[in-house]
């Protein structure tokens, strides 16, 4: 069955950390946008980071940052990936995360209205080929973190990208959101900030324990369809 990976972003406390963990995220993210209500400092990404157990990963998220203060921030967090959610060139990501060696996500805002020009994705996906993966998020001021979900139907049937879906997920969408985009890309990863929170900044780990759980409903369904016999219909 495939798994879909999680991302559990914008953690700025001890305890929602530990939430994420316990509930099974594959990864945190980390603002290190200071214009950002969920921001932290680099050295307050470190402490958090530390708390991690192997094989989850901690993600560091810069919107237009120097490339110097990039690496100066990856260099205090071991094994971080680096998520570029601003206006940043290919040329500037892969400056960015050349030493320290760091694989990185690059963010695609897509536009909320739907009479604006469409979204190239599989140009964007070609422009950004060294990414790991493309982020898909909605369009929003302030960079991100919005809470907003796009029009995932809009989408090119398909990419040839690994893509994370962001922008407005919640326990209650994001089960649908898998299935509309998973068949479109090589593989698909989950990430959310708002959906699971209390407030800014704050999580609930109950409401990171749904999305979890309707997360793996989702996988539930395609394992179900990857299991039909295709002859047992004969
Ligand atoms: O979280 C922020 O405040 C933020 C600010 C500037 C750029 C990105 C930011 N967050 C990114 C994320 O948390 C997610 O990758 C994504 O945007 C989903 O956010 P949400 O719609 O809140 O689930």
């Amino acid at each position: 069955m495939t798994r879909t990976r999680i991302k559990i972003c914008g953690i700025t406390r001890d305890q929602d950390l530990d939430a994420a963990v316990a509930a099974g995220a594959d990864a945190v993210g980390f603002v290190l946008y200071e214009k950002s209500p969920r921001y932290v400092t680099p050295r307050r990404a470190a402490e958090l980071a530390r708390r991690l157990p192997p094989f989850v990963t901690p993600v560091l998220l810069f919107v237009n940052t120097p490339p110097q203060e990039v690496a100066a921030a990856c260099d205090q967090v071991p094994g971080a990936m680096v998520q570029f959610h601003g206006d940043e060139t290919p040329a500037q990501c892969l400056a960015a995360t050349a030493r320290p060696a760091r694989p990185f996500v690059r963010a695609a805002r897509i536009p909320l209205d739907e009479n604006a020009d469409p979204f190239d994705l599989v140009r964007f996906a070609a422009d950004f080929s060294q990414a790991q993966a493309i982020l898909l998020d909605a369009h929003v001021e302030g960079y991100g973190g919005g809470g907003k979900a796009f029009n995932w139907s809009l989408l090119p049937t398909s990419v040839d990208s690994h893509l994370v879906l962001s922008g407005g997920l919640t326990p209650a969408n994001v089960t649908d959101g898998i299935l509309q985009v998973r068949p479109r890309a090589l593989s698909l990863a989950v990430d959310v900030s708002s959906g699971v929170e209390a407030s800014k900044g704050i999580k609930d780990a109950d409401k990171i324990n749904r999305f979890v759980a309707a997360v793996r409903a989702a996988d539930a369904h395609f394992a179900k369809i990857q299991d039909v016999d295709p002859l047992s219909t004969a």
